[in-house]
């Protein structure tokens, strides 16, 4: 039984956090792996609500891989992953599209206005919010050639802004032109950590299906609460391949200027509450500056 005292003490320590971070973007990475539990789905939308009324301003950058591979079986079409990429052929982009921006976007931006209308739903095709450039895998070394697989070199953040302006939620999906206006399939990790740095966030948060990263996977007791952008970068490659774009992109956002990235586990329900909220946080955060990792 809670007593009424240390209810009291667990809404104060977010005090802080609460003048800290009044008026701050942070930018929020829901995975595939992290949405596929409705609880789960449910909570999560709670905590964007719950972020939005305490005055911050989050912005939802979606995936969606799950969802993409089960309806490109449903339909009989081959993909497989190359360096943590999926190999996009055009017939496969089509479904890449139709899934991320009408089917799991619709669904996140419902769950959330369930509690008031505050979600509004955009893709990198809305407004020039994306462009994107062709990429290759890198595999063995080497760059492999993947199709429709785009990385960010361009944002333009005024659609997201307008919307954060207007006190609403935007709901990012990760499909993008090129200069060419060709869409392109882009990872949503890669994205939010481009999305956070053009928004000059405050926070870059990536939830995923383990507790954060490990210093050495799949040992669960080397689970790192802090790394610096140096150390990360050295661990880089050899990281499995699932990890790659998530702390890659935590690297991005440090070094364009985002204060903290965090990974945290998108299995623990509320857990962006407890990571923005609490003293402690969740999971692993990066930071720039260097000689404050630990394990
Ligand atoms: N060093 C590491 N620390 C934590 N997880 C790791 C590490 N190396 C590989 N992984 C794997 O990366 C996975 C997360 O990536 P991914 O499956 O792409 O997540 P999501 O669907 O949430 O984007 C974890 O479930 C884990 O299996
Ligand atoms: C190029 C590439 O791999 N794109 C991803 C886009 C979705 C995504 O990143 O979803 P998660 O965050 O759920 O993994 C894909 O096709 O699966």
């Amino acid at each position: 039984m809670i007593t009424p005292q240390v209810k009291a003490g667990i809404l104060i320590e977010a005090l802080p956090w609460l003048q800290r971070f009044r008026g701050a973007i942070v930018v929020v990475k829901y995975g595939g792996n992290a949405m596929v539990d409705d609880e789960l789905k449910r909570a999560f939308a709670q905590d964007m609500v719950f972020l939005k009324l305490a005055g911050l301003h989050p912005v939802v950058v979606h995936g969606g891989g799950p969802q993409i591979a089960a309806m490109l079986k449903k339909l009989g079409i081959e993909s497989e992953f190359r360096g943590g990429l999926r190999v996009t052929t055009p017939e496969a982009m089509d479904v890449v599209r139709m899934v991320l921006v009408g089917q799991v976007q619709r669904e996140l931006v419902g769950l959330i206005n369930s509690h008031g209308p505050f979600a509004v739903g955009l893709s990198g095709e809305d407004a020039h919010l994306l462009t994107a450039a062709r990429r290759s895998a890198v595999v063995d070394g080497e760059p492999v050639d993947i199709g429709l697989v785009g990385d960010i070199v361009d944002v333009n953040p005024d659609a997201v802004l307008d919307i954060v302006r207007a006190g609403r939620i935007p709901v990012v999906s990760t499909v993008a032109p090129d200069a060419d206006g060709v869409v392109h399939n882009v990872n949503a990790d890669t994205a939010a950590g481009a999305v956070a740095v053009a928004l000059k966030a405050e926070k870059l948060v990536v939830l995923t299906d383990v507790e954060g990263l490990y210093a050495d996977w799949p040992d669960k007791t080397s689970l790192l609460h802090r790394v610096d952008a140096e150390r990360l970068e050295k661990m880089l490659p050899d990281l499995d391949s699932g990890m790659v774009p998530k702390m890659e992109a935590c690297l991005r956002a440090v070094r364009g200027g985002v204060p903290e990235a965090h990974v945290i586990d998108g299995r623990l329900a509320h857990s962006v509450l407890l990571e923005v909220f609490t003293s402690e946080g969740v999971g692993t955060m990066v930071t720039e500056k260097t000689g404050t990792d630990e394990a």
